[in-house]
């Protein structure tokens, strides 16, 4: 059995996967991220731990510690300028996050066609992989929550509260929570139209806010689970 981590700001994301598949996945708040240590006891046999890290080498340091305590040498990914099936476009691929790559391995694996590639984390990303499996580039902007939570931080009246989706909100906590959803949404969409006239074009759409995005989104949408375990799967398989 083979561990995997998708390391984001706010979640550690693990599972464990062999040739048949996957035999459990689960996720951790980094800011609990000793309960790994516990997460990890409870796994059977490990071959080899593969993981993208955008967190910071504090969160790597301290995942080695707990890995090694486990005989796990902690292997991390970086982006490529070519490999699994895709070409990253960026100026300078190594810049890509990580995560960002995993993912797009991931996409490419699922879906044979051109896809908007979006996972909607801290940050929410939306990456635009062509039919050839050519990353051409991608938007990246403040998560679903990171703008509600900036609302409330930087400004003296508007507060963090669960509001709803309405066409025309009549309250703080309705305007709030739609305009954030707006503001996604319409992005995804926007960056939905480069792809739009492609056979078979997708957004295939996964991250711990896809489920608040899906019901809005007005493109073909597929919602995927986690793309970057996907993609790292890919790449031990290919090893
Ligand atoms: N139990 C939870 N705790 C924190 N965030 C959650 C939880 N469930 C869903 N979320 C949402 O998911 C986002 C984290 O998604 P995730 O894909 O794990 O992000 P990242 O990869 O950036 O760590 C949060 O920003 C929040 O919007
Ligand atoms: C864009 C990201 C912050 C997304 O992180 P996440 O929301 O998954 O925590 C991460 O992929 C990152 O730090 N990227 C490096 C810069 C880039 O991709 O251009
Ligand atoms: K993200």
């Amino acid at each position: 059995m083979d561990l995997l981590l998708d390391v984001g700001n706010t979640r550690l994301k693990w599972g464990l996967h062999d040739e048949s598949g996957w035999h459990g996945q689960g996720a951790v708040l980094l800011t609990a991220l000793d309960g790994f240590e516990g997460v990890l006891a409870g796994l059977g046999p490990i071959r080899r731990m593969l993981g993208a890290n955008v967190a910071g080498a504090a969160v790597a340091g301290r995942l080695g510690v707990l890995l090694a305590a486990r005989g796990l040498v902690a292997e991390w990914i970086q982006s490529l300028a070519q490999g699994f099936g895709v070409r990253n476009s960026y100026r300078e691929p190594g810049r890509l996050g990580a995560d960002r790559w995993a993912a797009l391995v991931g996409a490419r694996a699922l879906h044979r066609g051109a896809a908007l590639v979006v996972t909607s984390g801290t940050a929410t990303t939306a990456d635009v992989l062509d039919g050839s499996g050519v990353f051409q580039g991608g938007v990246i902007l403040p998560g679903l929550d990171l703008m509600r939570i900036s609302l409330a931080r930087d400004t003296a009246q508007l507060p963090f509260s669960d509001g709803r989706f309405e066409a025309t909100p009549q309250s703080t906590a309705d305007a709030i929570v739609t305009g954030c959803l707006h503001a996604q949404v319409g992005a995804i969409e926007r960056m939905f139209r480069l792809v739009a006239a492609e056979e078979g074009s997708v957004c295939l759409l996964n991250g711990g806010a896809a489920a608040a995005l899906a019901p809005r989104l007005e493109c073909p949408v597929r919602v995927v689970d986690n793309l970057v375990l996907e993609g790292l799967a890919r790449m031990l398989d290919g090893a």
